[in-house]
């Protein structure tokens, strides 16, 4: 089959498969959308059962990656790429030197950073072939905190819309992962007098959340069936699904996961069970915000308000989305194409 004939094909501008032999680089780069700029998106490493599976991973992580950007009003289009393999064994600096070089090809068309098992090091690494990286250790830096801000203002939004009032004193929030970002985000919530429930696999995390913010620990399937007005996914993908829908009763889905939703479809069965769902790729854009800065030249203040502006954003989604009876996920889409059609015909 053509990559043309692909369910997942969205007229992305490029697709190119990178193969190196004497690294074993086996990669995949897809330029999805330049409209707004320079596509940016972070390099995953996965083991992918089959290159058809990688394929279909990168052709629907870059076209996020579009989205993502045009609604953080960012002055960059989307991409991805995925290098096929073993994190764990077969990590090298050939094969990273190797795809720096397929980046370097692309002429600044990709700029790369890290995402799945990729870390700063590694990106480090690709960075000696080509200068289209960002997010590494000497430059933008860690992305979480400005996530974890970027989300705790998406269930600020959310709360105003769903309960009448942004102050989330007294609200009860479910936070399921308490990393890099889970952890400020819960932190920053707890400050504000919200009455945390957490879990994570690391019982380590859930102590320090229990002794600093006062958080209440349950176990890692416990979280679907606890009281809450806010169900916050913060680790895992797809943890919204026909299974988990019976157990939440929340009334509000805002959390820092990619790909919360198991398919397009949970949009719209969240929508009839009456929950508002805060858009991943809205919510969590605080990281491409911070990335970004290093590659559209942001100042740390403009950065910072442009993270800020993730509340307006979904405020104006969740008006939108009240007004006309439709699934947020929908809507948050067609205000990213907007955005590219307007940019296309010069406005
Ligand atoms: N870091 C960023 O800036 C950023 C940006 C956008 C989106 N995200 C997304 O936000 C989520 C969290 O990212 P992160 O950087 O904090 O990752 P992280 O690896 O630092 O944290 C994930 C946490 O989830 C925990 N976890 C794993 N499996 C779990 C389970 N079954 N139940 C409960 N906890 C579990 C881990 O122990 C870890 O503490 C991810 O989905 C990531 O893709 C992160």
């Amino acid at each position: 089959m053509s990559v043309f004939d692909h369910k997942e094909f969205d007229n992305h501008e490029e697709v190119v498969f990178c193969y190196d032999q004497a690294s074993g680089l086996k990669a995949i780069i897809a330029v999805h959308d330049t409209t707004m700029g320079p596509s940016l998106g972070g390099t995953r490493m996965w083991d992918y059962a089959s290159s058809a599976e990688a394929l279909t991973d990168v052709l629907r992580l870059s076209r996020g990656m579009t989205y993502k950007s045009a609604l953080a009003g960012l002055p960059l289009g989307g991409g991805k790429a995925v290098i096929i393999g073993n994190a764990k064994t077969d990590k090298s600096p050939e094969l990273f030197k190797a795809y720096g070089r397929f980046v370097d090809s692309l002429g600044g068309k990709y700029i790369t950073a890290e995402d799945v098992n990729i870390r700063t090091g590694d990106i480090e690494i690709v960075g000696t072939q080509t200068r289209y990286v960002a997010g590494t250790e000497s430059k933008a830096g860690d992305p979480s905190p400005h996530t974890a801000l970027g989300s705790y203002l998406g269930v600020k939004a959310a709360a105003k819309h769903k309960f009448g009032s942004d102050d989330v004193k007294g609200l009860r929030i479910a936070i399921q992962g308490l990393g890099a970002v889970g952890y400020e985000f819960a932190r920053l919530l707890a400050n504000d007098g919200a009455i945390l429930t957490v879990c994570d696999v690391n019982q380590e995390v859930v102590d320090k959340a229990v002794k600093q913010l006062g958080a209440t620990a349950v176990g890692i399937d416990e979280i679907y069936d606890v009281e809450m007005d806010v169900y916050a996914p913060c680790a895992l993908g797809a943890t919204i699904n026909n299974d988990t829908l019976k157990r939440i009763k929340a009334l509000v889905i805002a959390g820092s996961a990619n790909n919360q939703l198991a398919t397009n479809a949970h949009d719209k069965i969240v929508k009839e069970m009456g929950i508002l769902y805060a858009p991943d790729y809205v919510i969590n854009a605080g990281g491409v915000i911070h990335i970004s800065s290093e590659a559209a030249n942001f100042s740390s203040e403009e950065t910072a308000g442009r993270v800020r502006g993730i509340y307006n954003t979904l405020d104006l989604i969740f008006s939108r989305a009240t007004e006309e009876d439709r699934p947020t996920g929908e809507i948050a889409d067609e205000l990213a194409r907007e955005i590219l059609a307007a940019k296309a015909r010069g406005n």
